[in-house]
């Protein structure tokens, strides 16, 4: 379960936002350019403080823990791969971080690289992926830390796989995924393929909550 009262300020704009999710929900944010999506999503993992507000998941409150210890993963718009690394090793970084062994990341990271289609590509630098293999190998390094919130700035505009398809693989990991996930879309009917409920915010504000079918 997550609650949160998302508020956070920058030069001209102000976040205001309530988000509560149970496991298994998926929550779009929607709305227009400017409208406070990726800040939300950032105060989320921590790597914009809030100015107010609350976040609890499970009953636990987020607010005081620093972004790398939250058991929260975000996907953003460029994947950020190490580029020294190979893509097994991107994969494994996480669960490495999370105290596994060399042995048992590396394994976890190959079980999610066959998850995400690349199981071909475990010793691929970041420079010879296409973008859309980039997108899949980033998804992968979220769900390997296996996050009980699940972050996805933008999942559908990056372009690089055709929409159906990009639509239909995070269709399937997501009905897969036990945690809470919040993403973020432009157009609200995208929400409708992917999303349990879509908050659409104009300006930092909600301006309407739509459950778009039962989680
Ligand atoms: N690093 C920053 N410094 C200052 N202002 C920022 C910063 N990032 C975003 N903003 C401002 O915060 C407001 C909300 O931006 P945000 O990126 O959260 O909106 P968004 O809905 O995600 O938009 P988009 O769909 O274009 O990504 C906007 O007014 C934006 O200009």
């Amino acid at each position: 379960m997550m609650d949160a009262h998302l508020v956070a300020a920058r030069p001209g704009f102000r976040l205001d936002v309530r988000v509560t999710a149970r496991a298994g929900e998926v929550v779009a944010l929607a709305g227009p350019g400017g409208a406070g999506k990726t800040t939300a999503l950032r105060v989320l993992a921590g790597v914009d403080p809030p100015c107010g507000g609350h976040f609890t998941l499970d009953g636990v409150p987020m607010d005081a823990w620093p972004a790398g210890r939250r058991p929260v993963a975000m996907v953003t718009p460029d994947p950020l791969l190490f580029p020294h690394l190979t893509v097994l090793e991107n994969v494994a970084f996480g669960p490495r971080c999370h105290g596994a062994s060399r042995a048992a990341a590396r394994r976890c990271a190959a079980v999610w690289l066959e998850q995400v289609g690349l199981p071909e590509h475990h010793h691929t630098r970041p420079r010879d992926l296409t973008p859309g293999q980039s997108h899949r190998v980033a998804l992968a390094r979220a769900l390997a830390v296996r996050p009980r919130l699940l972050l996805l700035d933008g999942p559908l505009t990056d372009g690089a796989l055709p929409r159906p398809r990009t639509r239909s693989v995070l269709r399937h990991h997501l009905a897969a995924f036990p945690g809470v996930c919040v993403l973020t879309v432009t157009d609200p009917a995208d929400a409708a393929s992917l999303a349990t409920r879509t908050l659409l915010l104009h300006d930092g504000a909600c301006l309407r909550e739509e459950t778009v079918r039962p989680s």
